[in-house]
């Protein structure tokens, strides 16, 4: 059974009579004729042909256009309204490089001897006495119910947070169907532009377009209303039909490597730092490298996530090799038995070939280490900036290749129909969505949750 159908297939008769001014009949109708359709004519099956996709010259001019997307953000570390721990929690960044959560029985003590190495410059810089008389709380029980969350509650957050998304679906069909009731080219027309609008990318609206056009003529659909539901149930399919992983892949035994890539401002770090603090939870014994040494707000603002989340964080000055800063991590987590490297990278570089060397170091540095490692690099896409978000997948997957795309920041966007651009033209799942600031709102992605938050008000 589809996903479509296994979402709305109920409904879908039910409401029949309500809210759907569909003819069942008329509907179940389309769907026999092109079920015979497809049975007696396979060979003459309506062919999807590839069109020609408006898509922009990519240059490395436009790289650094794209890599100053946000330059506006500021170094202040997280937003204050972040509700994480507890008071209790008293934090020092100092300049000795490694931050250690200390005094809670389930987190690590540190000692002197847990030393970061440093690579290439062996300047070995040792956790001070100092340090150890810090005082850094962090409260457990806090932070486990933080991540108590039931599938109800989890479902209710995706439909808050779809809700600007949602209105642009529901404002866009609603304006289709009010302004068209015969099913000619003209209505064609405005379908392809309203699904355009709603991000859902422009291969997807084209090809669920043509579709209907051919399956329109097939059973001589009159009203665009017995069309209605076909146009979701097509998005749907379509979307369910690519069968991404959308898990992210952790190994069951040993380290796994995960690297973040993506622009400044789209929420890299924080998605970062929220998972740190899950799989802390979770029992595992988390690292994070601090591999953006761009700009020094970015290693503290890692180093405050850690601190929140009760990690340790990798670090080196401003302006060190990010490959150095990575090498360290790998083998402090190797000698340390960590379950999980986190690994935050910078995505300003000047331009696009700058940016290709220093992931490709990255990349080597890991995999001498581990060599089937990174086992996901993972794309930070903000979901507020839309079709600017597809074209720095493009750009990225042309610098390395993705295996997931965290979107965040879906909860202020009306854009969220560019997951669905995403998965269908790019071919790469979306393994994480931000739906809010707050440690618990990194959300795995499901895609039923999903795709009832986005067009339940449609059917
Ligand atoms: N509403 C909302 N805000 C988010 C989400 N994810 C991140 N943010 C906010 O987006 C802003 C930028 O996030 P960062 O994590 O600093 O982004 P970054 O990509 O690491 O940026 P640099 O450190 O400059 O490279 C912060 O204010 C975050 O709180 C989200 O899912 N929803």
């Amino acid at each position: 059974m589809g996903l479509f159908d296994r979402l709305f297939g109920k409904k879908k008769q039910e409401e029949t009579n309500h809210d759907v001014p569909v003819s069942e009949n008329q509907s179940s109708e389309i769907t026999e004729a092109v079920k015979n359709e497809k049975e007696n004519e396979t060979a003459k099956r309506p062919e999807v042909t590839e069109k020609p996709v408006k898509v922009e010259k990519v240059t490395d001019e436009s790289v650094s256009k794209m890599i100053d997307v946000k330059p506006e953000i500021t170094d202040e570390p997280v937003s204050e309204n972040e509700p994480i721990i507890s008071e209790k929690v008293e934090v020092e960044v100092t300049d000795e490089q490694i931050v250690k959560p200390e005094n809670d029985e389930k987190l690590e003590k540190i000692t002197d001897e847990k030393v970061i190495s440093e690579t290439t410059e062996v300047t070995e810089k040792k956790v001070t006495d100092e340090d150890e008389e810090e005082e850094i709380i962090i409260d457990i029980d806090a932070l486990a119910n933080i991540f108590t969350q039931s599938r109800e509650e989890t479902e209710k957050k995706y439909e808050q947070s779809l809700t600007l998304t949602r209105k642009t679906f529901s404002d866009g069909f609603n304006e289709l169907f009010a302004n068209f009731r015969t099913v000619d080219e003209e209505f064609f027309e405005e379908l392809e532009e309203t699904l355009i609008m709603s991000d859902v990318g422009v291969d997807l609206a084209m090809e669920v377009t043509e579709e209907l056009r051919k399956e329109a003529k097939l059973v001589n659909a009159k009203s665009t209303d017995d069309l209605r539901q076909l146009i979701i149930e097509k998005i749907v399919d379509k979307f369910d039909g690519e069968k991404l992983p959308t898990k992210l892949d952790i190994q069951s035994d040993g380290l796994s490597v995960f690297l973040f890539v993506g622009v400044n401002g789209v929420g890299k770090t924080t998605t970062i730092g929220k998972l740190a603090a899950r799989y802390k939870n979770e029992g595992k014994k988390v690292l994070l490298a601090a591999a953006d040494t761009f700009r020094a707000g970015a290693i503290d603002q890692l180093v405050e996530w850690g601190n929140r989340s009760g990690v340790e964080v990798v670090t080196k000055p401003a302006g060190s090799d990010p490959a150095a800063v990575v090498f360290d991590a790998l083998a402090k987590a190797k000698a340390e038995n960590y379950d999980i490297l986190l690994v935050d990278t910078a995505g300003r570089l000047q331009n696009k070939d700058n940016l290709m060397k220093e992931l490709e170091k990255i990349g080597k540095v890991i995999k001498r280490e581990i060599p089937d490692a990174p086992h996901e690099t993972i794309l930070a896409l903000d979901a507020t900036t839309g079709q600017n978000a597809i074209q720095q997948a493009k750009e990225f997957s042309a610098v390395t290749p993705i295996t997931g795309i965290a979107l965040t920041k879906l909860d202020g966007s009306a854009k969220g129909g560019i997951v669905l651009s995403i998965v269908q033209s790019l071919k790469i799942p979306v393994k994480l969505i931000g739906l809010g600031e707050k440690l618990n709102d990194l959300q795995d992605f499901d895609e039923e949750f999903f795709v009832r938050g986005l067009f339940k008000e449609l059917l």
